[in-house]
């Protein structure tokens, strides 16, 4: 029996398209797929019933019954990498390690640490790029530094595509180099202290029609007028390239939102004290927030007054979902008519959603503050009716979520818009001021 080969999947839960996999499959004849379900990770979750947990538990079980009709299976381990790899080194002549890359910051310590454990032993660890279109320094401007503006950014980004970058890795041409091994199956949630929440998520296609009308429909939180794939984007359950080469054929607005992901993902490689808890622009660390916990409060549980806001908070704590266009006036509500730090919105987005993804969620809470590259500016003050108005103008959407709008049970407002506008100017000018 020749050594072993690990696959080691990440966020990029999938057998086909899969870059790394790929490689690994191409050049190795007994390839062994591995997960770790991470307590390093898991250990931090409060609310044992998490549905990312659920969702990536699900998605590991099908890939698991995916491997095995293929004679083969997933080696599922329960533990911290540190620990693992010993173990796994211990029990199998292992001669590489394949993963894909992942550039949030406890990755990269782990990657690191994980190299130079597996170097130490003599071991190949062979890492690629997967989950984005263009990583690293691949797109930088004329004077090669990297893009803090998204125009300019995705110019350059739609100069570079070409048709290699898109093409799908075929994995399944050397699925008989997995290995042939019996293997028990995936421990349950249960065992790992989760318990199912029992939902279900969203499908991971996305119709042509409904990515064909993207532009008009995707901002009306009433319709399903986006694609809802952020959760399967988040772990890779579906090919970036693949929805890239649809979004050519059918859309350019929606090949622009993924085009921001990517843009996301760059800020945060390029610039990691967003990593770190600050501001892009670290001027904005200046600002005097007012913090006040019970109008956080107010703010998570969808009980501030203001039916949009209220109904986007609940949608949330229901579903781990929320529209786009709800995040923008949720985040822009927070910040800029409470003057609570984003970073509290940032870390209760983190707690929550389903498709909770750092680059992104960092960037968006940094874009609503004011805070951010290429961010709102800081003058700019969503005013929840006026949106409300233009984005649900039936209260359709609110209404679904705030059934008692109308009534005595609803609350008044915990803030008067007019006065949280002047006051937050105020307090911005002075901090960006100095
Ligand atoms: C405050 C705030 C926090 C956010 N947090 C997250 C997060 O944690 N994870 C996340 O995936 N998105 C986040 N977004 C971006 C966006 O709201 C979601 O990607 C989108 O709502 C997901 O719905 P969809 O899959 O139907 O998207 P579609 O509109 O169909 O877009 C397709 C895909 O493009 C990507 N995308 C779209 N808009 C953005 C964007 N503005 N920035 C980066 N990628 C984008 C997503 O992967 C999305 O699935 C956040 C936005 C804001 C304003």
């Amino acid at each position: 029996m020749s050594k072993y080969t690990l696959f080691w999947f990440r966020r990029d839960l999938r057998l086909h398209d899969n870059a790394g996999l790929y490689r690994a499959l191409r050049n190795h004849s007994n390839v062994l797929p591995i997960f770790i379900f991470d307590k390093n990770i898991l250990d931090k979750l409060d609310d044992k019933k998490d549905r990312r947990v659920e969702f990536i538990h699900q998605t590991i079980t099908d890939l698991d019954i995916q491997l095995k009709a293929l004679g083969s299976g997933l080696l599922v381990k329960y533990g911290t990498p540190e620990t693992v790899f010993p173990e796994l080194l211990s029990n199998y002549d292992i001669e590489a390690v394949y993963t894909n890359h992942d550039f949030e910051s406890y990755a990269i310590e782990r990657d690191n640490m994980v190299h130079e454990y597996l170097q130490s032993e003599g071991i190949d660890f062979r890492t690629f790029k997967d989950h984005v279109i263009f990583e690293k320094n691949e797109v930088l401007s004329g004077s090669k530094t990297p893009y803090t503006v998204f125009t300019p950014y995705s110019r350059k980004w739609k100069e570079t595509l070409n048709d290699f970058y898109v093409k799908s890795y075929p994995t399944e041409k050397y699925f008989s180099n997995f290995s042939k091994i019996n293997l028990p199956n995936p421990p349950s949630l249960e065992s790992m202290g989760f318990q199912p929440v029992g939902m279900n998520f969203p499908v991971k296609e996305v119709k042509d029609l409904l990515v064909k009308n993207y532009a008009e429909k995707r901002d009306f939180p009433a319709i399903l007028g986006t694609s809802r794939l952020s959760v399967h984007l988040r772990f890779g359950t579906v090919s970036i390239r693949e929805l890239v080469r649809k979004a050519q054929n059918l859309s350019e607005t929606w090949l622009n939102e993924l085009i921001w992901r990517d843009f996301y993902f760059n800020v945060v490689y390029h610039f990691p004290h967003i990593c770190q808890g600050h501001s892009f622009r670290k001027e904005y660390d200046l600002i005097q927030w007012r913090n006040n916990q019970q109008e956080f409060e107010a703010w998570c549980k969808g009980q501030t007054g203001y039916p949009i806001v209220d109904a986007g908070m609940r949608e949330l704590n229901a579903t781990g979902f929320m529209h786009n266009r709800v995040r923008m006036i949720v985040a822009s509500f927070l910040t800029k008519h409470l003057l609570i730090d984003w970073r509290w919105g940032e870390a209760y987005f983190a707690k929550k959603l389903l498709d909770f993804d750092f680059a992104a969620n960092n960037g968006g809470w940094q874009w609503a503050s004011g805070s951010g590259c290429d961010a709102a500016p800081y003058f700019r003050v969503f005013n929840p009716t006026l949106q409300t108005q233009k984005f649900d103008k039936q209260l359709e959407y609110t209404k679904r979520w705030v059934p008692e709008l109308n009534s005595l049970d609803y609350p008044q407002p915990i803030v008067n818009h007019e006065i949280a506008r002047k006051r937050v100017l105020e307090v911005y000018k002075n901090a960006l001021q100095k």
